[in-house]
């Protein structure tokens, strides 16, 4: 694979802001005869966008899972803040600091807002403090500098974008030192999109680290200060985001020759020929 951008190892990888938050050892994952994971590595710093991409089956869903709690690795080792950890279900990796938005948000439709954000944390769960809970989710939208109308109408009248925002709201709620996107800007219209990945920019400048899964290449380059690629479950490249498509779509597929090259090959010849006057 071309490249003088590509990073393979850790030894010619950019000095990152911040410290190692996670950082993955030869993790594998099996369903029975099916290998959803071989020997990924992954390293995610404090205010960093770590991009996750790959495939169909590629196995991001599943290494999310892991880091959600979700799921056990069948071998490997997890590290989080220093000390190497055991993610035995989705609240050990909560309580740990590891914050998760799945793809279905979690959200209650009926609820507004406030409660959304608040959902199953309370505060003084036996006397609900509702100006408490409603200054304290004010606040972290104002911090986020969230456009959400009002923190007191149901989640039902928001936007795709709006409901993002409250989802990773919410998240950010147990102050976590790493969150888990999956998705974030899939459905999502263009100011939609803009208005999250400017929210995702904001949670890295908090100093949380960020993993992301996408399949849209241009949000990855937007907002992702490292591209990791998997393919059929192993580890295939890290790039900086000025890697060109050619060789994102490589390391994703595997092939230098396929569809997507050839098509975007096509378009660079008719726009060459446009310029000079030949069509
Ligand atoms: N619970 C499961 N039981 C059996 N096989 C599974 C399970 N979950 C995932 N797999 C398999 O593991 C592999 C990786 O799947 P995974 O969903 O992690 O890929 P992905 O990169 O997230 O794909 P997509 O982009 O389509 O969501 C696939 O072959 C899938 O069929």
């Amino acid at each position: 694979m071309k490249g003088s951008r590509q990073m393979t190892d850790a030894s010619n990888q950019a000095a990152p802001a911040g410290e190692v938050v996670l950082s993955l050892k030869g993790i594998s994952k099996h369903f029975g005869a099916v290998s959803a994971l071989t020997d990924i590595d992954l390293d995610v710093h404090a205010g960093e966008v770590v991009a996750l991409v790959g495939d169909n089956g590629a196995g991001k869903s599943t290494l999310v899972k892991i880091l959600a709690g979700v799921h056990q690795p069948s071998s490997g080792e997890i590290t989080f803040g220093g000390s190497k950890v055991t993610l035995a279900d989705p609240s050990a990796a909560l309580s740990l600091g590891i914050a998760t938005v799945f793809q279905d948000l979690a959200l209650c439709e009926n609820l507004d807002v406030v409660a959304n954000i608040f959902l199953g944390r309370e505060l003084s769960p036996l006397k609900l403090d509702e100006t408490a809970m409603e200054v304290r989710a004010w606040t972290l939208l104002n911090e986020l500098s969230a456009r959400i109308p009002s923190v007191r109408i149901p989640i039902a009248s928001l936007s795709g974008g709006q409901r993002q925002t409250v989802a990773i709201a919410r998240s950010l709620l147990l102050e976590p030192k790493l969150i888990l996107l999956d998705e974030p800007t899939a459905a999502l219209g263009v100011a939609q999109t803009a208005e999250v990945l400017n929210l995702i920019e904001r949670v890295r400048d908090r100093g949380l680290g960020v993993v992301m899964i996408s399949h849209n290449m241009e949000d990855v380059r937007a907002v992702a200060d490292r591209i990791v690629v998997l393919r059929l479950g192993r580890n295939n490249g890290v790039f900086y985001p000025d890697a060109s498509n050619q060789e994102l779509v490589t390391a994703i597929t595997g092939a230098s020759e396929n569809a997507v090259s050839r098509r975007a090959g096509r378009r660079q010849a008719q726009q060459d020929m446009r310029q000079e006057g030949q069509i």
